[in-house]
């Protein structure tokens, strides 16, 4: 099943420095090792914010859930996600 995934993200401004690059190296760690195993296919920068367009090949809506709720960023994140199926036109 695969789903586009937006993911807007914001950190608290008071949030302690060190906790933040933790958390943000935690996060990299994960989507990396989600990526490896395939159910993370791409991830996108959107331009001039910090946020990401993500497509994930996953067995059910409960992995994707528990995928984005292990997000180390998921408190500070708005998250959208999007079903997709296959286009009549691809080629
Ligand atoms: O920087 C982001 O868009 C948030 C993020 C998700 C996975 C990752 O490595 O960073």
């Amino acid at each position: 099943m695969l789903f586009a995934v937006r993911m807007d993200v914001d950190i608290p401004r008071d949030l302690d420095p060190a906790v933040r690059e933790e958390t943000v190296a935690r996060e990299k760690a994960y989507s990396q090792q989600l990526q490896r195993a395939g159910e993370w296919r791409h991830i996108w920068r959107v331009v001039g914010r910090y946020s990401n367009i993500s497509v994930f090949d996953v067995s059910s809506n409960e992995r994707l859930h528990d995928i984005l709720w292990g997000l180390p960023l998921f408190p500070y994140m708005t998250i959208e996600v999007t079903p997709l199926a296959a286009h009549p036109s691809q080629a």
